[in-house]
């Protein structure tokens, strides 16, 4: 059988995987690699049917493309694939945390199933210039799997009102804390939560003052069971109890850095197309907080009925505050607001 994605063919093979809900994901992976400005090589590490080396290649702009797989079934779908959509390359099979030791490449993609824990290390050894990775075990990262956060990354969360926010910041937080080992630093490009699964794509810096930068935006996040209240801290800062007098669970370490470059946003946004130009606008609207309120939570909390997102918005920005929308989800905004100040606005 073969599909027919983005601009390429991909023939499938019940013996290699492939992911058709993955597509949208591959087709706003696309919007990133267009844009990137120093497109050297690619490496595709956990290829399958190669379907993302390819469509890197032909609609990502990418000259050399690499890729790998160790499933020698794989290997020779990828190169009939590559037959048909025209392009040549070289495929490895090898362990991919091999190749990765052996070579360094200047841009890795990293799908797993599941944890790219098994990969990070060697990952984060070779590449030169650009990450990108998706991790699909969610609930280790967002809280639902605490035990299993603590000992693949210890990341510890548990489920908050605006547990996609963390998870995504925790992958990101575990990745750079990866990187800086080999004293490389990270910019966020852009990244995302979405179904069942996280995707980060980050730029790297390999030296010891992007590294040790990269490191002060790893914090906690300070949540109250009690109240509902949060608050972020650095690593090493002092927190005291809540002002309700609740006591503070700490999770992370998370990133708390931007969570995307506006520039290479507002970039993707000038090539996407449909369903992937709404979601790229959302990304685009969203604020680099952290700090993230779920309103129908809250509003159960304070047994209200949830106003209406952009009520709540409108009410926000009025009384001076920062606010959006999230993209992972309809009832989350971002504010700079503390608790007590969006309470009485939704008590008000
Ligand atoms: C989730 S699939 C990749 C899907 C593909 N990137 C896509 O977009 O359709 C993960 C792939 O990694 C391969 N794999 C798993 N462990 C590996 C390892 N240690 N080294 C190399 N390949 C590995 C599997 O054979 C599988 O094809």
């Amino acid at each position: 059988m073969i599909v027919e994605e983005g601009k390429v063919k991909i023939k499938l093979d019940r013996d290699v995987f492939y992911n058709p809900r993955m597509r949208f994901c591959r087709d706003l992976d696309v919007l990133v690699w267009r844009v990137l400005d120093d497109k050297r090589e690619f490496l595709d590490a956990l290829a399958g049917t190669g379907v993302r080396g390819i469509r890197a290649k032909v609609e990502g702009g990418y000259d050399v493309v690499y890729f790998n797989d160790r499933n020698p079934k794989a290997v020779e779908l990828i190169k009939e694939n590559m037959k048909l959509n025209g392009i040549e390359a070289e495929v490895f099979n090898k362990d991919a945390n091999i190749l990765m030791r052996e070579k360094k490449f200047w841009h890795i993609d990293l799908d797993p199933f599941g944890s790219p824990a098994e990969f990070m290390d060697s990952a984060s050894f070779s590449v030169k210039k650009y990450l990108s990775v998706t991790a699909t075990d969610t609930a280790a990262f967002c809280g639902s799997a605490t035990e299993s956060g603590l000992r693949k990354y210890f990341v510890f969360a548990e489920m908050t009102d605006i547990y996609p926010e963390i998870g995504l910041r925790a992958l990101i937080g575990y990745v750079a804390r990866e990187l800086a080992k080999y004293e490389k630093g990270i910019e966020v490009l852009v990244c995302w939560t979405k179904e069942h699964y996280y995707r980060i794509h980050l730029k790297v810096r390999k030296s010891l003052r992007a590294s040790k930068d990269t490191v002060k935006k790893l914090g906690y996040m300070l949540y109250c069971p009690n109240c509902m209240n949060r608050d972020f801290v650095g690593v090493g800062e002092c927190f005291e109890r809540c002002e309700c007098g609740g006591r503070f669970r700490i999770y992370g370490p998370i990133w708390l850095g931007d969570v995307k470059d506006a520039e290479i946003v507002r970039k993707m946004l000038e090539y996407a197309k449909g369903k992937a130009e709404k979601f790229v606008k959302a990304i685009a609207e969203e604020l680099n907080t952290p700090l993230a309120y779920n309103i129908h939570a809250l509003s159960k909390k304070l047994k209200i009925n949830p106003p209406k997102m952009e009520k709540i918005l409108t009410d926000l920005r009025e009384n001076g505050f920062t606010a959006s929308r999230v993209h992972y989800s309809g009832t989350v905004l971002k504010t700079n607001a503390k608790i007590v100040d969006l309470i009485s606005l939704l008590n008000s």
